[in-house]
């Protein structure tokens, strides 16, 4: 099976088309006013009529109430929604029910007793996100550049699909793929310059090193 990759965080034309000419199989987009990758909804608008099919186009959303999905499913149309916050596994059932859409819920992981929550989100999401849980003073709940323990999740026997993230860049994305198995790969800080500032040949050398590691990846 072959490694996703997810560039995420996107807010330029230039630097979402160097990721989908580079190969991302999923290509991200912040509607989450606190981060400096956030994204208008026109923006939104603009930067998804140019994925035109190359990519999935995932839409990340903190916490969003249902007036803020029904505009990103105008603005956007994402394939997939990824809920970054404190969604419950009610909620999450309620967001695919109303808006038809596959979710990838983030689960924060910092110690072993965070993944006591995962078989509520496995029974109902579509995907799970393994990322770095935040420092608790943090502005926002992800895209820190922070990375988790890898080896959280080494003997982890999880069916449904799932990605890792949190301080990913391309000199340590293969050691990531090869201790969790992970069956994808999620950036935005390590293909960035400065926060929220892409940078085309980090999102290229990311997209390199991530598909060099194919053979390690299982899920
Ligand atoms: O990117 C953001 O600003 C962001 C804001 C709120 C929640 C999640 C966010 N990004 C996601 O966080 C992880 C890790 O990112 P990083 O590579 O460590 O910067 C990733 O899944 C992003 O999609």
């Amino acid at each position: 099976m072959s490694l996703l990759v997810k560039i995420c965080g996107l807010s330029t034309r230039e630097t979402l088309e160097t990721a989908l000419d580079a190969g991302a199989d999923m290509v991200g987009f912040v509607f989450f006013p606190p981060s400096p990758r956030h994204l208008s909804l026109e923006a939104g608008r603009d930067l998804g009529r140019q994925v035109k099919r190359r990519a999935l186009k995932v839409a990340l959303t903190v916490d969003a109430d249902d007036a803020t999905f029904d505009n990103i499913m105008d603005a956007l149309s994402p394939d997939i929604f990824q809920l970054h916050g404190k969604e419950t596994v009610a909620r999450l059932r309620d967001i695919k029910q109303k808006f038809g859409r596959p979710v990838m819920k983030a689960l924060p992981v910092e110690t072993v007793a965070d993944l006591a929550v995962l078989p509520g989100y496995a029974a109902v999401a579509d995907r799970i996100l393994f990322d770095a849980r935040p420092p608790k003073d943090a502005t926002r709940p992800g895209g820190l550049g922070a990375p988790f323990d890898w080896h959280l999740l080494q003997n982890l026997e999880l069916v449904l699909p799932y990605m890792v993230s949190g301080g990913l860049h391309a000199g340590n994305v293969a050691e990531a793929v090869r201790v969790t198995r992970a069956g994808g790969v999620d950036v935005s800080s390590g293909v960035e310059s400065a926060p929220g500032v892409k940078d085309p040949e980090m999102i290229k050398a990311f997209i390199r090193a991530a598909r060099a590691t194919q053979e390690l990846s299982v899920r």
